[in-house]
Order: structure tokens, then C-alpha cells, then sequence
């Protein structure tokens, strides 16, 4: 279980997060929405335990985060930092030698699903490529939690559902949490279970999809519309 109990994270006198308050359950696919500028990465830092909060505590299976936590948390971050010079493949190997949990099979079947050839050096590859090796070595960890900032950026819209659909066959929800942030929210919609929103660093909702669709009897995207511009709290 992941917990953030009335987190706060300053940089210099700026608040980035503004007393955030989460559970999220295991086996669970998180959509972590907001503008930009709202704190998602922000929260993705601190639950990886690369940031420490000014106030409050963050949790993870009860215990307080910190860097150690990277042995049960994939992390693929928004900035892009392979060694030029490795193939795919060799860069496959480099996380099988660095990760006990990295399943190596697991990472040349994703990269046949997103039609990678894995002969190619890094330094070659598309922005979209780039994109599609990090979501495979991310999702080839055995971590019981995956956490993807912005995975499909880089995407070409015409392939970008069938990846995102794709990606759900290789997360194993029994033993695995995911949390992705996103601005691609209908195209990310089905594959998740709940949304946080955030906006100004605030967590302003917090539902199920089927929460959503039940209660409010409304696209997710537009019960999203509605939220952000009201003043009420849907936690
Ligand atoms: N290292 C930093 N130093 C100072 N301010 C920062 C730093 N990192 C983020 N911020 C500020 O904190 C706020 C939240 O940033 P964050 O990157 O978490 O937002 P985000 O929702 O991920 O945005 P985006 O969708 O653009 O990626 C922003 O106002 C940002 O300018």
C-alpha cells in the first residue's frame, strides 16, 4: 500500500504539494492527473523516494520511504539518460545485470510488442522509440510498484491506444501497483481504475472509474472538466 499522510514539498519557499492525503490500494492502476505545474512529479519523486517532504510522511507497505526503496519501485521518470552507444538489447542486458527483479524475457517480448529492433543503438532511436524502450524496461522490473511520469509523451497518436492498451498484459495486478501521470486522459482512461486529480499541488478528487461512471453517470473526462472548475473537494 502507498501513503501520503498530509504531505507537504517545498522547493525554496514555493509549495509544489500542498498537504496531500492518498491510499492507494495494492494491484491497483492509478491515473495521476493535473495542468502542468500541479505536482505530479512532484508526488512520483517523493513516493520513489528521490525527494524527502518538507511535512508530513510517505509510506509504502507502512514503512517510511527512502532510497532503498528503489529495490520494489520501477520508476521511469520524464527526462531521457540511456548511454548513446548501447543497442537496445545491450541496454536490456545492462538493467538484467543492475535489477534482480528485471526479467529479460519479459523485456524482448514488450520490445516485439512495441516493434522495436533491438539491434538499433539508443543514440538512433525516435523520440516515440526512446519512449517505447523506457516503458519496456520499466515494465520488465518484477517491482511490486511501477511508476510511469508521462510514458507516452513521445507517442504517435495513431499507435498510442494500441501501446497503452498493450501495456495492461504486462503488469501482473496481482503483485503489482501502477501509477501513471498523464495528459493523454481518454486514451489512458481504460486501462485505469481510479484518478487522482490534483490542481496547485492539491489533491481536489480522488474516485473510482466506476465511482464516476455510477455516481455522476458521466464521461471520465468531462466529470474531470467539472471537478477542476469547481471549488468542491471529491475525495
Ligand atoms: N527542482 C525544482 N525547483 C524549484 N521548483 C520546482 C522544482 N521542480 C518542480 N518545481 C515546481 O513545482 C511545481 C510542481 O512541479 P511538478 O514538476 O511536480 O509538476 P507537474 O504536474 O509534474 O508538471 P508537468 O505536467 O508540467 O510535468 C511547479 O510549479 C514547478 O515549477
Amino acid at each position: 500500500m502507498m501513503q501520503l499522510d498530509q504531505v507537504t514539498k517545498k522547493y525554496l519557499v514555493r509549495k509544489a504539494v500542498n498537504r496531500c492525503t492518498l491510499t492507494i490500494e495494492p494491484g491497483r492502476i492509478i491515473g495521476l492527473i493535473g495542468e502542468n505545474g500541479s505536482g505530479k512529479t512532484t508526488i512520483l519523486k517523493l513516493l520513489a523516494g528521490l525527494l524527502r517532504p518538507t511535512k508530513g510522511k510517505v509510506l509504502i507497505d507502512s514503512k517510511k520511504v527512502n532510497r532503498s526503496i528503489s529495490e520494489k519501485l520501477a520508476y521511469l521518470t520524464d527526462m531521457d539518460y540511456f548511454y548513446p552507444y548501447f543497442t537496445i538489447v545491450e541496454l536490456i542486458d545492462f538493467y538484467h545485470s543492475q535489477f534482480k527483479d528485471f526479467d529479460k524475457n519479459r523485456a524482448l517480448e514488450i520490445a516485439d510488442f512495441m516493434k522495436l529492433n533491438i539491434k538499433q543503438k539508443t543514440k538512433h532511436l525516435s523520440k516515440g522509440n526512446l519512449s517505447r524502450v523506457k516503458i519496456a524496461v520499466t515494465l520488465s522490473r518484477k517491482a511490486s510498484y511501477i511508476v510511469l511520469d508521462e510514458p507516452f509523451s513521445g507517442l504517435d497518436p495513431m499507435v498510442r491506444k494500441s501501446i497503452i492498451k498493450g501495456i495492461i498484459n504486462f503488469v501482473d495486478l496481482q503483485k503489482q501497483t501502477l501509477i501513471v501521470t498523464t495528459h493523454e486522459v481518454s486514451e489512458v482512461e481504460p486501462i485505469l481504475d481510479e484518478v487522482v486529480l490534483l490542481k496547485e499541488g492539491m489533491i481536489i478528487a480522488h474516485k473510482s472509474i466506476d465511482e464516476i461512471r455510477e455516481e455522476y453517470g458521466m464521461d471520465v473526462v468531462d466529470w474531470m472538466e467539472r471537478v477542476h472548475e469547481s471549488t468542491e473537494v471529491y475525495v
